[in-house]
């Protein structure tokens, strides 16, 4: 997974998934810009296997995470700088999420989340499993998309396949199932590779189905 070689920076023309965008607009009557990436809402599942008791995670090369790694080491990277792969391993662009997607079907976000949970954690959940919690802005400062947080409960039976995402897509995933008492010291950690969308979902589980202790 963090066999990463040959990354090369280009200018981003036109994609599927983003598209930088200048906003104007007038607030009190000042004339203002604000610079945005406009891209898909998401969905993203708090998956408990009941019989196991056990949290599922997916742990997954984000090439964004890596390459703020790079400039972080390397220093400001622009379309066509030489990177030095070495200067940042890739190690550092793994994260430990949710299950989760992009809302990019004529689905309910129910069934986007269920969908999700099959192709990336292998679990066949029922829709009657699956619970919003709830609905917020995500990347505020850029993005502002919506983000819906489900809650899933699973049993072991219910796991049908190895997960692993959509090999045609290019994905590349690993299930890891977490007990609770390691999710809470992961979570406990002063940096963690979670983003902050998993890190509320599953401070939401501990209140609200576990006891806090
Ligand atoms: N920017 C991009 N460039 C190139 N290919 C891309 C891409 N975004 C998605 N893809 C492709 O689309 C596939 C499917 O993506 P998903 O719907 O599983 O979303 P993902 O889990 O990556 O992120 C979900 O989860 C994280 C949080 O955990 C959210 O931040 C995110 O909005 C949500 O989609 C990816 O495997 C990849 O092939």
């Amino acid at each position: 997974m963090e066999n990463i070689t040959e990354l090369k920076v280009a200018p981003l023309t036109e994609s599927r998934f983003v598209k930088p965008l200048r906003l104007h607009y007038k607030q009190d009557d000042i004339p203002k810009v604000w610079d945005i990436i406009q891209c898909h809402a998401s969905v993203a599942v708090v998956l408990f296997n009941i019989t196991n008791q056990t949290l599922v995670f997916v742990r997954q090369f984000r090439p964004p995470v890596y390459f703020s790694a790079l400039r972080r080491a390397q220093g400001q990277i622009e379309p066509g700088s030489e990177i030095n792969l070495c200067a940042a391993n890739p190690k550092k662009g793994i994260t430990l999420e949710l299950c989760a997607g992009i809302v990019d079907k004529n689905k309910s976000l129910a069934e986007i989340a269920q969908g999700e949970i099959l192709e990336e954690c292998g679990y066949e959940v029922p829709i009657g499993n699956i619970r919003q919690i709830q609905t917020f802005p995500s990347s505020v400062g850029v993005g502002g998309e919506s983000a819906t947080l489900f809650y899933a409960e699973a049993t072991s039976d219910m796991r049908k396949g190895k997960g692993g995402g959509v090999v045609e897509e290019g994905e590349l995933i690993e299930v890891v199932e977490m007990s609770l008492t390691e999710t809470r010291a992961m979570m406990n950690q002063p940096e963690v590779t979670m983003p902050p969308m998993a890190l509320y979902g599953l401070s939401w589980f501990f209140m609200n189905k576990m006891s806090l202790t």
